[in-house]
């Protein structure tokens, strides 16, 4: 095999003539989304000033259609395949997501190209504007009949279970239409649960009435969730290597190990599956994980520490966390719920 050449001292991008120097950077078109691909497109401006940048935004299926209820949807690519088809086709050459919103499976003609750093990946309470709230205003202080927003199942679901006095009513669109709902005079919702993450990069943290964790409501985060991810062609190297000075390690190997719980588990589709990440140690990871049924009153929690150093090792971790699991009843919760509903999107 033929060694790698030396990094030169003043590295220069890869390229080859046939390689044109404009990269195309696809995003959705929502506010949020445009954001995050502005940190990606900075990042790599920074890394790599002579190159030029165009960003590209699309609206995807799960924009246009509000409508269909989120698990009548085949899969979660609803947010993923219009711009998967301009990557393959040549006119993107990197999309830039939200980590928890790309299925654990990419088409083989795609791939996972870098993961940046994370932002807080903890949900978040948001409380209708007009309502008073106090430092310990957080869902179990919340009146018994009050209705949370939230379209997402693995919400629901961890918030019946520690929380039966709560209702839960759907909830869609983009960050700002949900708080909008939310303010809405006469509005059904009392409060909303949301992506702390999305808010803080909307500049809209003031609005976060608590955070939400395994010790605070008893609801642990998607997983991915807070990171972004960049998909590229597969095989292309010379977009690796472009990427790679952007790649935060241990936000990878901690989402690698979530996504490997996420693939073992769903085969597919998505489920209620809460999952938090912590370094306990160099190259050590503590993974906190629950199954919950779509009602909440049934669950499977996981708990375990290890060494993750290597992108081997954080998929193997996730798939041993995610044997477990099954082995203590996970499997048939999720049996359970595919026969209610067949693939689905959880919302998030
Ligand atoms: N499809 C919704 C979505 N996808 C990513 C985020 C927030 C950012 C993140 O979690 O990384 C959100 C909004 C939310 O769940 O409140």
């Amino acid at each position: 095999m033929a060694s790698l050449p030396a990094t030169p001292i003043d590295p220069q991008p890869p390229s080859s003539s046939t390689t044109p120097t404009t990269i195309h950077i696809g995003s959705r078109k929502s506010v949020l989304a445009l954001i995050q691909t502005q940190i990606v497109h900075d990042a790599l401006q920074s890394a790599w000033p002579d190159l030029k940048y165009e960003i590209h935004a699309m609206n995807t299926m799960g924009d246009k259609n509000q409508v269909t209820p989120l698990h009548d949807f085949g899969a979660k690519s609803l947010w993923t395949h219009e711009l998967e088809a301009g990557l393959v086709g040549g006119e993107l050459d990197l999309i830039v997501h939200s980590l928890k919103d790309m299925p654990t499976l990419l088409p083989p003609t795609c791939a996972l190209g870098a993961i940046l750093p994370r932002e807080d990946p903890r949900d978040a309470l948001v409380l209708k504007s007009s309502l008073p709230q106090t430092a310990t205003t957080t869902l179990s202080t919340l009146p018994p009949g009050s209705t949370i927003g939230t379209s997402s199942v693995r919400r629901s679901a961890q918030i019946a279970r520690k929380n039966p006095h709560l209702h839960f009513a759907d909830v869609r669109g983009n960050v700002g239409t949900r708080l909008a709902k939310l303010d809405a005079e006469g509005g059904a919702y009392t409060a909303l649960v949301l992506a702390a993450a999305g808010l803080k990069r909307l500049g809209l943290s003031e609005r976060i009435t608590a955070y939400l964790d395994y010790a605070n409501g008893g609801v642990m985060h998607a997983v991915g969730q807070g990171a972004l991810g960049v998909e590229i062609r597969a095989g292309d190297e010379r977009m690796r290597r472009l990427l790679e000075p952007l790649v935060h390690v241990p936000t990878t190997l901690a989402c690698l190990a979530e996504r490997a719980v996420m693939r073992t588990l769903e085969g597919g589709c998505s489920v209620p599956i809460g999952v938090e990440t912590e370094w306990v140690g160099v190259q050590a990871l503590r993974m906190r994980v629950v199954v919950v049924s779509l009602d909440g009153g049934e669950s499977v929690e996981g708990l375990r520490e290890g060494r993750v150093g290597s992108v081997e090792e954080a998929e193997a971790f996730g798939r041993e966390v995610a044997g477990e699991l099954v082995e203590r009843g996970a499997g048939r919760i999720l049996e359970a719920i595919g026969q209610k509903k067949r693939g689905a999107g959880d919302g998030d």
